[in-house]
């Protein structure tokens, strides 16, 4: 039985990538030097899986930045704006379509990002036109495939599928649909698998997520004409299908009948689907078993994967069937091994988990077991993996009568705001008489190397909690002294003592464990440590009162406090799977309600609970929304209807495609809201034109994802697009997100022209009121 993995993370157990990256960005690396730590990295991972025993090992799931922003460049499909630059080096080219380009006279704004299906990773989206042309760019699957070679490594070049590429990507223009292009990118692609194969590939997987997805008659079309075509144009070629994050549904008949050498399919999502693709799988066609959780991170139970593959023992036995995890790897952590620190994550919790260094050892293992069959019974790996999943199953550290209780007594009434939207806008404006289109910001601002270092030297014990809340403090104050200066109406306290939006509340909730280096890819050179939920959630004390109140003692502005909402704390973190996600969502709406409770208590007139997650949550069928819907709703009001009608409740989203949920964000009823938008030039707010969304909209008009300093004219000129479907007197200005990943020079600039632009609204319609 062969073992294989879809992707591997890349950004290095110690984030070696990420400083890379930073480094060749501020000038302090050459691009030797780039190219040499990703080699490194590169190197290290397929050792270590060739260690671990896996037989076909991936290449090309590196990626610098992005794989979608690969599949870009490879395919030739760089937007036009880009053209002056086409002779920089390829990866400054590839560079700048990622975070825009500001140098040398030029100004070229970045390519959007977007959620990649139901993860936090963000890919960049591949811009469209309908003359679009492709030109084959092989170097970089190539490489690494030679690279990969000359370790003795006979690889397995991963690409995403030409179908899903398309379809990840938009039209920048009207009179055509992006699947119209596919004659044009076939060549481009059969063009490349020639040279992996004349390289000396066996085998190539093409990533093709979208069939998980609800297709049409012309989306299932075009993945026939791609297939066949490909199979026609490169028949030595071995093609390994891969598919994930959900089950294959109606599409399977479609899957099994492309003419694929093999195909991969999720099995923790979907175990259900095994028996349709046994049913309708021909007969020469490799099955590749996705086994092992590829985004979460609780040990395999090794005795429920075997008696899940047992169905599949007909292929076991022609050689037709693989192991492999559920999806690529990039979702979860490195090493496990990297964790000593036991009173973050005790050491009966630690027992219960693998990262992907583990991973690849379990799926090792299973194929190992299963090879043996019934003569793997006593196997000491078998009963040990028993012990683990039984220990945790049993274990006092995951229940709290109190907060089962609490949950059985939750009511509707606490879901529901005492007033209706209309009087409480009347009671907020009384209080916070703020003027028409009112400035404010998401919340964080520039976390520096400062900060992060001053936290690093507070965990590594080098100052005490004393200095480091003093310096806090005064960073702060700095901080509220700056907006006032800047103009700003509503005020931040600037989240300088997070580390993170949701690692900050993991850390101070029970039932929650987190990592020292559990690091994983959020976009870019950004990752994220996701705290892990391991048991009933409660708040024991106040989190963010004291901060609060601090903020608010400098300033005679309101300022806003800051709060994570539920759905996006269990959607950015790993979550127990031992009972439903809303289960665990309405754990922690309870322990965010109080904190909200306790902080309209000390004062704070406006609060923030941000769901940046919420549309990411939403499952990829669409049979399955309204029940999340319905959900996560209902524990976004239950943390936020406790207050007052005169204390005003923001929420913001970043990243979503709020078409398919416009009606939800309605229901959740926030008095504010701030979204993001401007990358994607204010096309979002037609969602809420046209469902002529009631209460206030803060549309971001500048993209905090790059450095680029947006002019004050440009931030008119998107407001004027705002104001063309939403009243003046709904409307907030802010930018898209938050501040943290900014630098200061940038972020005063962007700021300065934001509030010179509201003025200019201002001054334009001075005429109307907010009421
Ligand atoms: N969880 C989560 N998901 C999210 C977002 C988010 O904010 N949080 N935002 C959206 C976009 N995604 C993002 C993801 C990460 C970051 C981000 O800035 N991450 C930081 C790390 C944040 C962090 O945990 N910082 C810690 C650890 C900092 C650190 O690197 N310390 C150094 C020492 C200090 C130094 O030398 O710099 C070390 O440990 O080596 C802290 O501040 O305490 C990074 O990659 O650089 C931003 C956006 C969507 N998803
Ligand atoms: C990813 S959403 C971020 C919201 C948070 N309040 C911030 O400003 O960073
Ligand atoms: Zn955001």
């Amino acid at each position: 039985m062969k073992t294989h993995l879809l992707g591997f993370p890349r950004i290095g157990a110690a984030r070696e990538i990420k400083k890379a990256c930073e480094q060749y960005w501020r000038g302090k690396i050459t691009l030797p030097d780039l190219a040499e730590a990703g080699k490194r990295q590169k190197r290290y991972n397929w050792q270590l899986q060739q260690e671990a025993g896996i037989d076909l090992i991936p290449c090309n799931d590196f990626s610098l930045y992005d794989q979608v922003l690969d599949m870009v460049l490879i395919t030739g499909a760089v937007p036009e704006r880009y053209g002056a630059l086409e002779s920089l080096p390829e990866t400054d080219l590839y560079f700048a379509m990622a975070r825009g380009y500001q140098q040398n006279g030029l100004d070229v704004t970045a390519m959007e990002m977007t959620k990649w299906f139901d993860t936090n990773y963000h890919y960049i989206v591949p811009e469209f036109t309908a003359a679009q042309s492709f030109r084959l760019r092989p170097h970089k699957p190539l490489e690494e495939f030679l690279e990969a070679k000359e370790l003795g490594i006979a690889a397995k070049p991963v690409l995403i599928g030409p179908v899903s590429f398309l379809l990840l990507g938009k039209e920048k223009e009207g009179g055509f649909h992006r699947l119209d292009l596919l004659d044009r990118l076939l060549p481009v692609y059969s063009e490349l698998l020639q040279r992996l194969a004349e390289a000396g590939a066996d085998w190539v997987q093409l990533d093709e997520p979208f069939l998980v997805t609800a297709l049409d008659q012309h989306t299932k079309k075009a993945f026939q004409t791609a297939y066949t075509y490909l199979k026609e144009q490169v028949p030595a070629l071995k093609l390994l299908l891969a598919t994930y994050f959900e089950g294959l549904h109606e599409n399977t008949s479609l899957a099994c009948s492309l003419g694929i050498d093999a195909l991969h399919i999720d099995l923790v999502r979907a175990p259900g689907q095994l028996k349709q693709v046994l049913n309708r799988l021909p007969a020469s066609v490799i099955l590749s078993a996705g086994i092992v959780d590829g985004r979460n991170i609780w040990k395999n139970d090794f005795a429920r994967s075997l008696t899940l593959l047992s169905e599949a023992e007909q292929l076991k036995t022609e050689g037709r069937l693989w192991i492999a995890p559920s999806c690529s790897l990039l979702h979860v952590p490195f090493d496990l091994e990297l964790e000593s620190d036991t009173r973050t994550l005790p050491e009966a919790v630690k027992n219960w988990i693998a990262f992907a260094k583990q991973k690849v050892r379990e799926v090792a293992t299973i194929a190992s077991l299963a090879s043996r069959g019934d003569h793997a019974g006593n196997d000491p790996e078998l009963l040990e993996n028993r012990h683990c999943i039984e220990e945790r199953r049993n274990s006092s550290l995951i229940t709290n009568q109190h907060v089962q209780q609490a949950l059985a007594s939750v009511s509707v009434e606490m879901t529901i705001r005492n007033q209706p939207f209309r009087q409480r806008k009347q009671l907020q404006q009384e209080k916070l008489k703020l003027p028409l289109f009112p400035t404010t910001t998401i919340g964080s601002f520039p976390q520096t190397k400062e900060i992060r270092e001053l936290r690093s030297r507070l965990n590594q014990g080098a100052i005490s909690r004393q200095e480091y809340t003093a310096i806090i403090r005064a960073k702060t104050a700095d901080l509220i002294r700056k907006q006032e200066e800047i103009g700003l109406d509503v005020l931040v306290h600037g989240e300088f003592e997070r580390n993170d939006m949701v690692q900050y509340f993991g850390e101070q909730l029970e039932g929650f464990a987190f990592t020292q280096n559990g690091w994983v890819q959020s976009y870019g050179s950004r990752a994220v440590k996701p705290p892990l939920i391991f048991g009933d959630v409660s708040r024991p004390r106040p989190m963010t009162v004291e901060m609060a109140g601090f903020a608010m003692q400098q300033t005679s502005k309101p300022v806003k406090g800051m709060l994570t909402g539920p759905v996006t704390i269990l959607q950015w973190s790993f979550v127990r799977d031992d009972q439903p996600r809303e289960e665990t969502a309405f754990q922690i709406a309870l322990a965010i309600r109080k904190e909200v409770l306790d902080l309209e208590r000390s004062g704070v007139p406006l609060i923030q609970i941000d769901e940046p997650a919420l549309r990411e949550g939403l499952p990829l069928r669409r049979e399955q929304w309204k029940s999340y819907l319905d959900w996560a709703v209902n524990a976004f009001r239950l943390a936020s209807s406790g207050v007052d009608a005169s204390t005003q409740v923001h929420t913001h989203m970043c990243y979503s495609e709020f078409n398919d949920i416009i009606e939800a964000i309605g229901k959740m009823d926030a008095d504010v809201i701030t979204i993001e938008t401007s990358r994607s030039q204010m096309e979002l707010l037609e969602a809420f034109a046209g469902f002529a969304y009631p209460n206030e909209i803060g549309p971001g008009i500048y993209d905090i994802h790059s450095p680029r300093i947006p002019a004050e004219k440009e931030m008119e000129a998107l407001m004027d697009k705002a104001l063309d479907v939403i009243p003046a007197e709904q409307l907030w200005v802010n930018p898209d997100c938050g501040l943290k990943t900014r630098d200061w020079p940038e972020t005063e600039a962007a700021l300065r022209n934001m509030v010179s632009a509201a003025r200019k609204l201002r001054a334009r319609y001075a005429s109307v009121s907010r009421m």
